[in-house]
């Protein structure tokens, strides 16, 4: 098969470089051909992934969920969509994490050159496609707002600081919801959608059970409480993600959200849009390694 390994430099610490000589030596032992691209600044690879998807069998993606992110666009924009295999070299790695790949290279590829691909969902919110999160309120923005100076200095710790930073904020804000023709109208405090139990580097084993193959995205509503909403929050993280009896979690294949002109959403760590959005899931839209373990679980 023909691969395009495509790289960010500053993802994570900034070290992947370093690994290209012992990714190449792994590929010299196979029949498999490999092409690589460093990433030259912000977006590039969205535009890279569309114009070389007719050319490529596998895009191997080398850096965090933002760079991830950024080829899945590309990719979707194009009608040939390579099988999608990551080499995580980011901050929080959440994506490579759900699959099941893990730093070891070799490990990896192993699984690249003998596993068979699965099909997967893929998510839009508006025209951005994502994979497995996104957000708005509380929280929602410290993956943007963190800076690489931070991340380079305390890895996944810049985050914590960053968060906890951002408890000191008031959050309120209006939704109406419409989906599988229901309706619902709230305030909230934040919104947090997941295609599985995985966001920001924790494992939130009681947020649900779906799987990535089901053409259904999971959305939960932290409603605003009278009192001691960041406790409320913060205790049901520190559970695993366990509903509160106030919280609304809805799982559809369409949600349409109207809300403030001023709300900002995140998908797969990185800003979307403001405002008004509709969350749409694709069954099945692409291929991805995973690993034996993973593909039991979540596919
Ligand atoms: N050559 C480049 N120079 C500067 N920034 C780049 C370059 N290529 C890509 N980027 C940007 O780097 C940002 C961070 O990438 P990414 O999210 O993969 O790493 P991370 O934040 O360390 O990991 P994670 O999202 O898993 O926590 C992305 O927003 C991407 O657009």
């Amino acid at each position: 098969m023909k691969f395009l390994l495509m790289y960010n430099p500053v993802s994570g610490r900034a070290n992947f470089k370093s690994n290209l000589a012992k990714i190449i030596k792994e590929f010299s032992k196979t029949n498999h051909e490999i092409d690589i691209y460093e990433s030259k600044e912000p977006k590039d690879l969205e535009k890279v992934s569309a114009i070389e998807s007719k050319h490529y069998d596998v895009f191997l993606v080398a850096g965090g969920d933002g760079t991830v992110n950024e080829v899945l666009n590309g990719m979707m924009n194009s009608e040939k969509k390579p099988i999608l295999g990551l080499l995580p070299s980011g901050t929080a790695n959440d994506i490579a994490a759900i699959l099941g790949i893990n730093k070891n290279i070799k490990r990896s590829l192993k699984i690249y050159f003998n596993e068979k691909p699965v099909e997967m969902d893929v998510n839009q919110l508006n025209e951005r496609y994502f994979l497995y999160t996104v957000a708005s309120g509380i929280l929602s923005r410290i993956s943007y707002d963190v800076t690489r100076r931070h991340i380079k200095k305390y890895g996944y710790f810049a985050y914590v600081i960053e968060a906890m930073k951002d408890f000191s904020h008031d959050y309120r804000y209006p939704v109406k919801v419409k989906y599988d023709h229901q309706y619902l109208s709230c305030e909230c405090v934040m919104i947090l959608g997941l295609s599985t139990n995985r966001v920001g580097g924790m494992s939130l084993v009681n947020f649900s059970e779906s799987k990535l193959n089901d053409g259904l995205f999971e959305l939960r509503f932290f409603k605003r409480a009278k009192s001691f909403w960041r406790f409320r929050l913060l205790s049901s993280f520190i559970r695993g993600g366990k509903k509160l009896r106030e919280d609304i979690h809805l799982v559809s294949s369409k949600f349409e959200i109207e809300t403030s002109s001023n709300v900002e959403w995140n998908v797969d760590g990185e800003y979307a849009c403001k405002g008004n959005i509709v969350i749409k899931t694709q069954k099945k839209a692409i291929k991805v390694f995973a690993s034996p373990k993973r593909k039991k679980r979540y596919f």
